[in-house]
């Protein structure tokens, strides 16, 4: 059987969404207070969630996500309870804390729905445990007084969520040529959200930027796509779900202005794989599905959209891996933490200062998982 000690929870810790059309402004409000966003951009991104009925799919893709990890940690022995959480909708931080209590838990490890390093990915869940345990008064200046967490590294690199993803995409492969499209001239088209340029400067101090992580990744899953399609394919990393004023700089090429300038050159075929999500939540839905799709029929492409890594088996097998790793190293032993490509692992204990909002501006939040709670 294996080991979890010291851990007594996981807390599986994601964004949020609604569940129906009455949801969805104070959802919205809860995503962007203090942040700056337009409000057409608001009304905006509104309308794409009342298109689908006012309901955002993530939250049933969670409960998907904590089934498999239940089933996979029975399977292993494990004796874990796994308790959901949410940043911006319920069942809310504060909600899975005082379920985490309800059990007895008293040191739980994070998993974060988020596979990269950015203050989107990484502290913004940090500090919204913190700041919760503070509203609670249950944060000193040595951290928790109530649930300790400890977080589950940043994992695209990990084998688990890549090997999820090669599979996905060699699916996606063979659906462009079961539609009729040209998959031996198929090009692969990433694609991830965008962050502002600021966001993405701050993250290098995780080891690599945000964008860096995704091409790394990108490249290695690409090499082992080609390997079982016998051939080299060719690959680039676009972004989606932009936001913020135009005057502010964004993470570049959008997925639809990349799509325009590769049919001009004469590009009819083309797979698109979200490797920045980790289930076909609303960004993918819409931005993909609905708008992306839109372009590329409208430009008379061929493309298909390769699933997300959702609940699919080494992804899920993986993130069991890196849970029993974090639980290792908690317990102070030698590990042999995998990642592939050529970045290394990225931390289990995030650097001081890493992953702010904008570089050297500390945000004035607390945050846990970091050495020290203000930086
Ligand atoms: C990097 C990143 C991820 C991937 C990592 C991860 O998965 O965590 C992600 C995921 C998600 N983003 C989501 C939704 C939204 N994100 C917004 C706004 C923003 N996202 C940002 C970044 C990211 N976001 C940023 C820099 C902003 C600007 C405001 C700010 O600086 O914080 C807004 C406001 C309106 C808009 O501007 O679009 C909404 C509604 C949903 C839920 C989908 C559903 O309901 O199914 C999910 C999973
Ligand atoms: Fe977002």
């Amino acid at each position: 059987m294996a080991n979890a000690l010291p851990y007594d929870a996981l807390l599986l810790y994601s964004f949020g969404g609604p569940n129906e059309p009455a949801d969805v402004v104070p959802f919205l409000r809860n995503v962007t207070a203090g942040k700056g966003i337009p409000d057409s951009r608001l009304e905006e991104v509104g309308e794409h969630y009342y298109g689908f009925g006012g309901k955002s799919p993530i939250n049933e893709q969670n409960l998907a996500l904590k089934a498999a990890l239940e089933a996979e940690l029975a399977s292993r022995g494990i004796d874990l309870p796994v308790v959901w959480g949410n940043r911006n909708w319920a069942p809310y931080t504060d909600d899975a804390i005082t379920e985490l209590e309800s059990i007895g838990a008293r040191r739980a490890v994070a998993l974060v729905t988020s596979a990269y390093s950015s203050y989107s990915g990484c502290r913004q869940y940090r500090e919204d445990l913190a700041v919760v345990l503070d509203k609670r008064g249950q944060l000193d200046e040595t951290g928790s007084t109530g649930v300790q967490f400890d977080k589950i590294r940043s994992y695209f690199n990990h084998p688990g969520f890549v090997q999820a993803n090669v599979d996905a995409i060699v699916e996606a492969f063979g659906d462009l040529a079961a539609k009729g499209g040209d998959a031996s001239a198929a090009r692969l088209m990433f694609v991830t959200h965008s962050i502002p340029d600021t966001m993405e400067a701050a993250s290098r101090i995780s080891g690599a930027t945000y964008s860096a992580q995704h091409l790394d990744v990108g490249a290695e899953i690409a090499v082992r796509v080609g390997r079982e399609l016998g051939r080299e394919v060719d690959w680039e990393l676009s972004y989606c779900s932009r936001s913020g004023p135009p005057s502010q700089p964004w993470l570049e090429p959008d997925v639809n202005d990349l799509l325009t300038e590769r049919a001009g050159e004469g590009l009819r075929d083309v797979v698109l794989s979200p490797i920045g999500f980790v289930s076909d939540h609303m960004e993918v839905a819409y931005d993909l599905d609905t708008e992306a799709m839109e372009t590329a029929t409208e430009l008379g492409m061929n493309a298909v959209r390769a699933g997300t890594v959702g609940t699919r088996a080494p992804f899920v097998e993986g993130l069991v891996d890196l849970l029993l790793e974090r639980a290792a190293i908690a317990r102070g032993e030698d590990v042999d933490e995998r990642a592939v490509g050529s970045l290394p692992a990225f931390r289990s204990v995030c650097a001081p200062g890493c992953c702010l909002r904008r570089d050297a501006e500390p945000t004035g939040v607390p945050a846990l998982c970091s050495g020290d709670l203000y930086s």
